[in-house]
């Protein structure tokens, strides 16, 4: 199933600098994993903002749900997530 994710980051402003360099790090290295593993397809910056759009490639919600409890900026951000579904225009779609 796949599924549009935006994901909107609000660090506290007096984070400790080097709590925020070892919290960044660890949620590259997760993020970057799970793109390896394939479930994480896309993710783009949301111009202007410190936000990213991602898209996932998962079993279910349950997997979703699972991944994004996890990542370790979830309790900086605030998630929207929409199910997608295939457009009958699409030129790729058989
Ligand atoms: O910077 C962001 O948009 C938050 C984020 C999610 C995965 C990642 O590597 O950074």
């Amino acid at each position: 199933m796949l599924f549009s994710v935006t994901m909107r980051v609000d660090l506290p402003t007096d984070m400790d600098p080097g709590a925020k360099r070892e919290l960044l790090q660890r949620e590259r290295e997760y993020s970057q994993e799970l793109q390896r593993g394939g479930e994480w397809v896309h993710i783009w910056r949301v111009v202007g903002s410190y936000a990213n759009i991602s898209v996932f490639d998962v079993a279910d919600g349950d997997r979703l749900h699972g991944i994004l409890w996890n990542l370790p900026l979830f309790p900086y951000m605030t998630v929207e997530v929409t199910p997608l579904a295939a457009h009958p225009s699409d030129i790729r779609a058989g």
